[in-house]
C-alpha cells in the first residue's frame, strides 16, 4: 500500500510507561547519591549564577538582573557553550521570553527553594495532537479538533456556535479524511510513535541518571491530556516538565495544548501545588538541528547527483491571520529553524539550494504562503529536476507525510516536470534527537517549581501556566480586544442587544447551513465555498 509505514515503534525499553512504580537508577539509591546533573549554564548570559547541592545533586542556575524582572534567560534551551554558537543575535533576542513562559516563578528565580530530594517524583508530560486509530474514530476526532477555539477561532460573540460548527464541519470533512487514513493503513500511527518516543525518552533520562516517568497527553484523541493528568496524579508526581512535541510554537498546536492544561491545572488542588515548568519550543536545540541535518544528508546521498537536488522544507500551514493578527511566532520560528538546519548542513559542506513552503491548508481562508502544491508546480516550470521533501513541523510520521507528501505531492511533482523525488523520514526515535530532548528536560529541572505556588496570589498568576496564558494573550491580540461577555439584558441599543441580535443572526445562518448540507443546494454551493471544506 502506498505511503504505508511498516513499523512505527522504536526499540523496546525496560522502563515501561504504563507502570506506576518508580525504580531508582543506581545513581540515586541511598547508598550512592553523588551523581551530578550535567548542567552548564552560559555564564555570559548571567548576571548571577548559583550552584546548589541538595541531596548530593548539583544544580546551577542564572538570573539576568539586567533584564526586566519578567525575563530570564531561557537557559534550558541550550545546555552548553557549544550550543550557543548555534544562535544568531536574532534568535538570542527571541529567547528572552516572558519569565512565566519558562519557569514557575513570578519574580526572581531562586532555585534554592527547590531541592530535588529523594522523595521527588519527576514526570515528563509529552503533548501531542493525537490521531484517529480506526476509520470510525475519524469523525469524532475531527469534531474534537474543530471544537477547539484555537483551531477555529470565532469572535467571542459567536463562541456559542463552536460546537454546532465543529459538528457540521467534521461531518462534512470526514469522508475525505477517511479516504486519507484508509490509504495509510486505516488509522493514524501517531499514538504508537509517540508512545515509542516516550519510552525512548524515559530510557535516555534514566541513563542520564534522572529517574523520570514519561506520559503522553494528546489534544484530540486517546490518550487524552486529561487521562495523562489522571495518571500523573495517581503516580503522585511532584515535579513535572511539560514538553510539547512540536519543535516550533504555534497557537494552534502547543498553544492549544497548554491552554487546555492551564484550565485543568487551575481547577485541581493537587495540580496547583505540583511544581512544573514548560518548554514552549525547542526548534533551536543543537541535537534536534543535527539530527535533522543528518537525516537530510543521508537522503541526499540516495540521489545520483546530490548537489543538484533542491531541499524542499514543507511545514504544516496555519491560517495567515494567526501570524499577522494574533502574533503567532510559528512562521518566524519555522524560518529560523530552516536557517539553522542549512547552517548545520553548510558545516557538512552541503550547500544545496533550498526553499520553505506550507502544506495542508483547510477551509476557505488564506493560509501561510507559499503553498507547497503551488511551489512544486513553479519549481517544475523553472526546470528543477530533483526535489527532496523535508517535513519540518512535526517529529512523527503521520497522515500528512505518508499520504499528502508521499502520494499527492510526489504525483504533482512528477506531473510538473520534476524527475527525481525523495523524502526525509520524520525523526521518530532517532537517538541524537531523543537524547537531546532528554537533555532539554534535564536542563529545565532546576526551574521546576522555582517558587511556592500554593498561596492564593501565586495561584492567580500561576506560572508557567498563568504565563502560558500571558504568552498566548500576547499573541492573541483579538482575544484581548473583545469585550467581556454580556450576561444581563438591558433595553435599548445596548451591548446586550447587539449580542443577542448577533446570536439570533448566527443561529439563522446555522439553520441555513444545515439545510444546505442536507439538501445539497443553497448559496454556499452556488458561490463554490462549501466544497472547500471537503
Ligand atoms: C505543527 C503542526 C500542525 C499545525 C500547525 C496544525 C494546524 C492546523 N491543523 C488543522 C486541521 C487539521 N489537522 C489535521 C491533522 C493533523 N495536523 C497535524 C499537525 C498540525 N496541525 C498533524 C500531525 C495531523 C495528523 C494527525 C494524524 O492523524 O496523523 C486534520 C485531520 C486530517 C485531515 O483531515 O486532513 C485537520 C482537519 C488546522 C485547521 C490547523 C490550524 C488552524
Ligand atoms: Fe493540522
Amino acid at each position: 500500500m502506498k505511503g504505508l509505514i511498516q513499523s512505527h515503534a522504536c526499540s523496546s525499553s525496560p522502563y515501561s510507561s504504563s507502570s506506576s512504580t518508580f525504580l531508582r537508577p543506581p545513581c540515586l539509591t541511598s547508598t550512592s547519591r553523588n551523581c551530578k546533573f550535567p548542567l552548564q549554564l552560559p555564564q555570559a548570559m548571567c548576571s548571577s549564577q548559583r550552584i546548589y547541592r541538595c541531596s548530593g545533586v548539583h544544580m546551577e542556575a542564572c538570573h539576568n538582573s539586567y533584564l526586566s524582572k519578567n525575563h530570564i534567560v531561557a537557559r534550558f534551551s541550550w545546555g552548553s557553550s557549544e550550543t550557543q554558537s548555534l544562535f544568531s543575535k536574532q534568535s538570542l533576542n527571541k529567547l528572552l521570553l516572558p519569565l512565566g513562559a519558562l519557569v514557575t516563578s513570578q519574580t526572581q528565580l531562586d532555585v534554592s527553594n527547590v531541592p530535588i530530594v529523594d522523595e521527588d517524583k519527576i514526570g515528563v508530560l509529552l503533548l501531542n495532537l493525537g490521531g484517529p486509530e480506526t476509520l470510525d474514530d475519524v469523525q469524532p476526532f475531527l469534531f474534537n479538533l474543530f471544537a477547539d477555539p484555537d483551531i477555529i477561532r470565532l469572535p467571542r460573540l459567536f463562541r456559542f456556535l463552536q460546537m454546532p460548527l465543529a459538528q457540521f464541519i467534521s461531518v462534512l470533512r470526514a469522508p475525505k479524511s477517511k479516504e486519507g487514513y484508509a490509504s495509510i493503513g486505516g488509522g493514524s500511527p501517531l499514538r504508537q510513535i509517540t508512545d515509542a518516543q516516550a519510552e525512548e525518552l524515559m530510557k535516555f533520562l534514566w541513563e542520564k541518571n534522572v529517574p523520570a516517568k514519561v506520559y503522553v497527553g494528546m489534544r484530540y484523541w486517546h490518550p487524552f491530556t486529561e487521562e495523562a493528568i489522571e495518571q500523573i496524579k495517581r503516580d503522585r508526581i511532584t515535579k513535572l516538565v511539560v514538553l510539547p512535541l512540536y519543535p516550533q510554537f504555534s497557537i494552534s498546536t502547543s498553544g492549544s495544548s497548554l491552554r487546555l492544561l492551564e484550565s485543568i491545572f487551575r481547577e485541581d488542588e493537587y495540580l496547583v501545588n505540583m511544581q512544573h515548568t514548560v518548554i514552549p519550543s525547542w526548534y533551536q536545540r543543537e541535537g534536534y538541528i543535527k539530527a535533522m541535518a543528518k537525516l537530510i544528508e543521508n537522503e541526499l546521498k540516495k540521489f545520483g547527483s546530490p548537489e543538484e537536488v533542491m531541499i524542499f522544507f514543507s511545514a504544516h500551514g496555519v491560517p495567515l491571520a494567526y501570524v499577522e493578527e494574533a502574533g503567532d511566532p510559528y512562521k518566524a520560528e519555522m524560518e529560523e529553524c530552516v536557517d539553522l538546519i542549512m547552517e548545520e548542513l553548510e558545516k557538512r559542506k552541503i550547500t544545496n539550494s533550498y526553499t520553505l513552503a506550507y502544506q495542508s491548508r483547510v477551509g476557505p481562508v488564506e493560509w501561510l504562503k507559499p503553498y507547497t502544491d503551488e511551489t512544486i508546480i513553479e519549481l517544475g516550470q523553472k526546470g528543477v529536476k530533483s526535489l527532496l521533501a523535508v517535513p519540518i513541523s512535526f517529529v512523527s510520521e503521520h497522515i500528512e507525510t505518508l499520504e499528502e507528501i508521499d502520494v499527492e505531492y510526489k504525483e504533482l511533482a512528477l506531473k510538473s516536470g520534476i524527475e527525481k523525488w525523495g523524502r526525509v523520514p520524520a525523526l521518530g526515535c532517532e537517538p541524537t534527537f531523543i537524547s537531546d530532548l532528554a537533555d532539554a528536560v534535564i536542563e529545565s529541572l532546576p526551574y521546576v517549581g522555582a517558587m511556592a505556588v500554593s498561596n492564593l496570589e501565586a495561584r492567580q498568576s500561576l506560572v508557567p501556566l498563568g504565563s502560558v496564558e500571558e504568552l498566548l494573550a500576547a499573541y492573541d491580540s483579538q482575544r484581548r480586544e473583545l469585550p467581556p461577555p454580556v450576561t444581563m439584558w438591558e433595553w435599548g441599543w445596548t451591548k446586550s442587544a447587539e449580542t443577542w441580535n448577533g446570536r439570533a443572526a448566527m443561529l439563522a445562518v446555522l439553520v441555513l447551513l444545515v439545510l444546505e448540507v442536507t439538501t445539497g443546494e443553497g448559496f454556499l454551493h452556488q458561490w463554490g465555498i462549501l466544497p472547500l471544506f471537503r
